[in-house]
């Protein structure tokens, strides 16, 4: 089974270190992973440090694969390339790494993609006419298509409408398990974590605060310290937990004269 460690990473632009010594024990496949964190945290960095976008200090491990590209990531934005349909963005993501010639089973991927994220009917649409949404679910499907053992997808959720995001950690969900794959995913609802992820990875300020079970690292003293706000994790009338958001925290500048309180 797949497996990630990262040690020691660190990532800056120019001369502004964003990232610094973020280590994990191994995380292995059949999980759903939360990346947790504020603005700017530097989820977004820690993606790309892991994808090989971006040059850093540290290392990432993977190990339990032979796949010569066993990685997919999933930008925040993925564009629009206006001049392709579709299906042909989508087969291109497919193509990038392996070999120039297409053969049926690439054709027979992005079909198998278009039909699990439910987008057949975008397939001949022109792919920079799309919605944010569409765009978001096309960006899914080319991740999902490269058949990674490590899905890295930055924010997965954040232009879907509500039923679009259960589907999408669901179906998350659900691959994680049945493909024994490792999927993180960048969330800022931590309501979505503490439901549907294994586990949970906090950073704060280019920093690892807390790596483990989601029950474990998602606690209302972390989203008091890192998030600032006061909130309860509390058990639904179905028994799962669910976060309570009761007001912003107190800060420091706060209590000064002329602050808020
Ligand atoms: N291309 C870049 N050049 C210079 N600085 C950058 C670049 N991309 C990000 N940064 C800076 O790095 C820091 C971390 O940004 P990053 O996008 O990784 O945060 P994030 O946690 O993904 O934030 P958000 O939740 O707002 O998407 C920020 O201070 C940001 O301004």
């Amino acid at each position: 089974m797949v497996s990630l460690q990262l040690q020691d990473l660190g990532a800056a632009y120019g001369g502004n270190q964003v990232l610094s010594g973020i280590s994990t024990p191994p995380l292995t496949g059949g999980q759903l992973v939360a990346l947790l964190g504020p603005n700017a945290a530097g989820k977004s960095t820690l993606f790309r440090r892991i994808f090989g976008l971006l040059p850093g200090s540290g290392t990432v491990h993977i190990d339990g694969t032979d796949s010569p590209n066993p990685i997919a990531y999933m930008p925040q934005d993925n564009g629009s390339r206006p001049v392709l349909s579709v299906y042909e963005a989508i087969l291109l993501a497919r193509m990038q790494g392996r070999r120039l010639k297409v053969l049926p089973e690439d054709h027979a991927e992005v079909e198998r993609v278009l039909d699990v994220l439910d987008i057949g009917h975008l397939r001949s649409r022109n792919a920079g006419d799309l919605s944010g949404g569409q765009r978001q679910m096309i960006g899914a499907a080319q991740a999902l298509v490269q058949n990674p053992r490590v899905l890295l997808m930055d924010e997965p959720t954040s232009a879907l409408d509500l039923s679009r995001q259960i589907d999408m950690l669901t179906l998350l969900q659900r691959l994680a398990k049945e493909q024994e794959l490792l999927i993180i995913v960048a969330l800022h609802d931590i309501g979505y974590a503490l439901r549907f992820a294994d586990a949970a990875m906090v950073i704060d300020k280019g920093r690892m605060i807390a790596c483990g079970p989601t029950a474990e690292v998602v606690t209302a003293e972390m989203v008091r310290e890192v998030f600032e706000v006061e909130a309860r994790i509390e058990p639904c009338s179905k028994g799962s937990p669910q976060l309570i958001v009761e007001r912003r925290a107190a800060q420091p500048s706060d209590l000064r004269p002329g602050g808020m309180l």
